[in-house]
């Protein structure tokens, strides 16, 4: 398997909170998801692939080179992170703050964005349908459509890896299907390797051809889909019970119904 993200020994603290001897391996041109309960440390795992938080022990590649290796614009041109959607954007149209993902390409002083950087930003914004929007102020959009803009926003950076932190919030079933194909097809004829936090386990299923499932700070297991998302793991990671129906060729997850507030009552005795 060609790699594009590689960690080894990998510890990160935060607070009180510890990655812990994170272990893991990324491959290259396919769709990852990261997938664990709330709180288990999927999102300071983006952040440190994405340099936004800086591991104190371990080695962490980005196609074959080291992370702190990378110089600003080199590392900007090789992977885009869209962030969780409660980070904040500048109130700028949807097209100005599209036409800021070809910042890595520019040097200091230059501002005015050359034919190519129009072709590509054309094609951002084509590709997540946000043409329409184009002269709206971002602030104006709904939900769904900022989080388009988002994407939009990150494929401009043109990079070979993109990294997206719970990209379906805010969505409805329509458009997170929308979405899960928009970046599919990004994915396909682009070739572009993807890894995104995901809460929704039957997209992580669907779309994804390897999972990561984080717990407690830790990588507690990786593989394709349809080896990990079995009745054990459910309960394990997640403490549900669910079936599992193997009629398509991606497993379907179907929680049942009541477990919850029975085990609470149990506890409570
Ligand atoms: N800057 C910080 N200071 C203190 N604690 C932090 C900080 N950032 C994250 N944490 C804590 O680290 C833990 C892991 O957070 P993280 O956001 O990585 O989890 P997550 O798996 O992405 O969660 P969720 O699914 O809820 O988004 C949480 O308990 C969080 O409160």
């Amino acid at each position: 398997m060609e790699k594009a993200i590689y960690a080894k020994q990998m510890n990160v603290h935060i607070g009180s909170f510890t990655l812990n001897n994170i272990n893991v391996e990324i491959p290259k041109g396919k769709m990852t998801a990261i997938v664990g309960p709330n709180g288990s440390g999927k999102s300071t795992f983006l952040k440190v692939i994405s340099r936004l938080v800086k591991p104190e022990f371990g080695e962490v590649m980005i196609e074959q080179k080291e992370l702190d290796a990378y110089k600003a614009k080199e590392f900007a041109q090789t992977l885009a992170m869209m962030p969780q959607s409660k980070q904040s954007l500048p109130n700028l149209t949807v097209k100005e703050l599209i036409q800021y993902g070809r910042s890595p390409y520019k040097r200091f002083f230059e501002h005015h964005t050359n034919p190519e950087d129009q072709e590509i930003v054309e094609w951002a914004m084509a590709i997540t349908g946000t043409v329409k929007h184009k002269d709206r102020f971002f602030h104006t959009l709904s939900g769904g459509e900022q989080q388009k803009v988002r994407i939009a926003l990150a494929l401009a950076q043109k990079t070979n890896i993109l990294l997206l932190d719970e990209p379906t919030t805010f969505l409805d079933i329509t458009h997170q299907l929308e979405l899960m194909e928009l970046l599919e097809e990004v994915n396909v004829n682009h070739g572009m390797t993807i890894v995104m936090v995901l809460h929704e386990l039957q997209q992580a299923a669907a779309y994804c051809h390897h999972l990561i499932a984080m717990q407690k700070g830790m990588v507690v297991s990786t593989g394709p889909p349809i080896e990990m998302l079995t009745p054990l793991f459910l309960k394990e990671i997640y403490q549900i019970e669910a079936k599992i129906i193997y009629e398509d060729n991606y497993p379907l997850i179907v929680p049942l119904k009541g477990q919850y507030h029975l085990s609470q009552q149990k506890q409570a005795l």
